[in-house]
């Protein structure tokens, strides 16, 4: 049997505390997730549960405090060449085109610059934004950074994509535009993605398999489901297919607590 694109084996991540000096507060605990090649797998959580810090572990910026990280059946060391990753916030280069952007990392792999040039022009036509090359960040919409940044990550040819609420700050017609988009360059490439989101209804209409975890502290899966809405999908459609009500409705009966806990915990840290 094939090797999974990404296994996280019995995770354990501890942090100083930040709330009280001198110890230790565990984000992660004991959490086994596997992404086989190809699948698309959303992980859904409360706010602040630990979501981010997994994501980190996967892309071996952040070392776990026990367990094991996998890339392909090959334990992680260092940073994860085989992954990009797509962050909440823009990750562009202000002094830097649009274009320039996307050539910075081909460039870094060691392509000439007419052929970063080339192949920068070619990701950025296939994300919508031909005839935007020159454009620097602030003259870009929000939309327009994403789509910069999609094709920065695609550019790479990554065989597992990394994406922390990659459009949580987008308006909602926006968003759906570039959850469509990216099912489209999914499918077309069939790339491993862990894709972070608190949105259940995101994680259902993008995934093959939805993952809940717990709310912190030690938050590990408390829930996977298998999410067997055909495809091709429209996200703004799928929403209306009855099996995806059911599914929504099954995940949500395990979510809510949690998300509730998340949100109690968030007041009791404000006050
Ligand atoms: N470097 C750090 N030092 C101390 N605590 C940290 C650190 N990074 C994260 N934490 C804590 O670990 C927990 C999990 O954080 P994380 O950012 O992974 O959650 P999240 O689920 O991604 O949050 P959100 O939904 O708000 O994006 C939080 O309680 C956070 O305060």
């Amino acid at each position: 049997m094939a090797a999974d694109a990404l296994e996280l084996v019995d995770l354990t991540v501890t942090f100083r505390s930040k709330d009280a000096p001198g110890q230790r507060y565990t984000a992660v605990g004991g959490t086994t997730l596997r992404v086989a090649a190809g699948e698309f797998v959303s992980v859904v959580g409360p706010t602040g549960c630990g979501k981010s810090t997994l994501l980190n572990v996967a892309a071996g910026l952040l070392q776990p405090s026990s367990g094991q990280v996998r890339v392909f059946g090959e334990p992680l060391a260092g940073t994860n060449r085989r992954a990009g990753y797509m962050f909440q916030s823009d990750a562009l280069m202000p002094w830097r085109s649009a274009l320039a952007n996307v050539m910075a990392g081909l460039q870094y792999r060691g392509a000439g610059d007419a052929d970063a040039a080339d192949q920068a022009r070619a990701w950025l036509a296939r994300v919508g934004l031909s005839g935007f090359e020159d454009r620097y960040p602030h003259q870009l919409s929000g939309g327009m950074r994403k789509r910069t940044a999609l094709a920065q990550v695609l550019a790479l040819d990554p065989d597992i994509i990394l994406m922390d609420e990659p459009f949580s700050a987008l308006d909602i017609q926006t968003r759906q535009l570039m959850e469509n988009e990216v099912l489209a360059l999914w499918a077309a490439k069939r790339k491993a993605v862990l894709f972070i989101t608190h949105d259940l209804d995101e994680s259902i209409a993008m995934s093959d398999r939805v993952v809940v975890l717990s709310a912190g502290p030690a938050t590990h899966p408390i829930g996977e489901f298998t999410i067997d809405l055909p495809r091709p999908r429209d996200v703004a459609e799928v929403r209306m297919h009855p099996r995806f009500v059911d599914l929504h409705a099954r995940i949500w009966a395990v979510l809510r607590d949690e998300v509730l806990k998340g949100y109690a915990q968030q007041l009791q840290k404000a006050a």
